[in-house]
């Protein structure tokens, strides 16, 4: 292909090495305090996020999903069910009356939000990204966190993989929930968006996925390949394409048409992440999902979920309408 037209299609592919480097290191282009202290502020938020969430909520933790050591997740349930909200326990009090203290909460009916954490497929951990469960849990909606191996345990495959079955385990475990809505940050946005595309049908369950919200995404992992990031990934060009649904999305059809898909990205994230999202979303929409697109002003790429600590912040909102058909 001519290098003009690379360009235009590809911005990256003119990009120096330098200036390629610098586009897929979010960390560089957080404005509020410099990249080393930003990434040291997401881990030490999302540390005290779990531990207050772990300390004032029921939760069920390490739970094992599969046989790998890195396939558990943790479990956070709803703390209550406010006046005014659909779901929550409502199905089971109008029901069978008001709910014992005892009644096992496999039986009861809530809405499931799963967070697949973000770290270039590298770093980070289901231990330190449990930044949403407060807010969540206090309007009734039960919040799982995946672990998935990282690199260099695990390749792209195995995390696309631990991630279906993680899902495919809620479903059978809460058989009777009122929506899974599932969330990726960052790298695990790819892997949230690699959902979008699963076959359940060797899992024997179709999880009632109701919504996506993906958020400061990659979905073209091949400018991955070119950059540092790829060192303990080994990411052939092959692996990279096989992973974008950034090209997948482009031969397949939608499963559940009315499966909402939220691409949202930072004001502060790089030129590169900003197009990745936009472009993913406009994939989305030329392939019939119902997709929406929300650039968030004044955050960067950690900021983005740091902020789902706050049930006022944008996004907790729009988590909130969404899961309540409130728009
Ligand atoms: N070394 C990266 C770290 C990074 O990208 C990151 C860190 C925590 C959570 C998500 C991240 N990005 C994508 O997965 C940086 O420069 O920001």
């Amino acid at each position: 292909m001519d290098v003009r037209g690379d360009a235009l299609g590809a911005p990256w592919k003119s990009m120096s090495a330098e200036e390629l480097e610098n586009q897929y290191s979010p960390s560089r282009w957080v404005v509020r305090l410099g990249a080393e202290e930003a990434l040291r502020t997401y881990t030490q938020i999302g540390i005290e996020a779990t531990r207050r969430a772990r300390a004032t909520r029921r939760s069920l933790l390490h739970i094992p999903y599969g046989d790998s050591t890195g396939e558990t997740l943790d479990i956070y349930l709803p703390h209550k069910a406010p006046e005014g909200r659909r779901g929550g326990f409502g199905f089971c009090r109008r029901a069978l009356g008001p709910a014992p203290p005892t009644r096992p909460l496999a039986f009861t009916a809530f809405p499931v939000f799963m967070f697949v954490h973000g770290g270039y497929w590298q770093c980070g951990s289901k231990d330190e990204s449990a930044f949403m469960v407060e807010p969540l849990t206090a309007q009734g909606v039960a919040v799982v966190t995946v672990a998935y191996d990282i690199a260099p345990r695990g390749s792209l495959d195995q995390m696309v993989d631990q991630v279906t079955r993680s899902i495919a385990f809620v479903q059978k475990r809460y058989p009777r929930n009122e929506g899974i809505y599932l969330c990726g940050h960052s790298a695990g946005a790819q892997l949230a968006a690699m959902m979008l595309l699963a076959d359940w049908t060797e899992l024997g369950v179709t999880p009632n996925l109701k919504g996506f919200f993906l958020v400061s995404g990659v979905y073209d992992l091949e400018p991955i390949l070119c950059t540092s990031q790829n060192a303990p990934l080994h990411l052939t060009l092959e692996d990279a394409q096989r992973n974008s649904p950034q090209l997948l999305m482009a031969l397949t059809q939608p499963a559940d048409p009315t499966c909402h898909v939220l691409v949202i990205v930072g004001q502060h994230d790089s030129p590169e992440f900003q197009r990745q999202s936009r472009e993913f979303y406009q994939t989305l929409c030329q392939g019939g999902w119902k997709a929406a697109f929300e650039e968030l002003r004044d955050v960067d790429h950690f900021e983005i979920i740091e902020n789902l600590t706050q049930e006022d912040y944008v996004l907790t909102q729009i988590i909130l309408k969404t899961i309540f058909q409130e728009f």
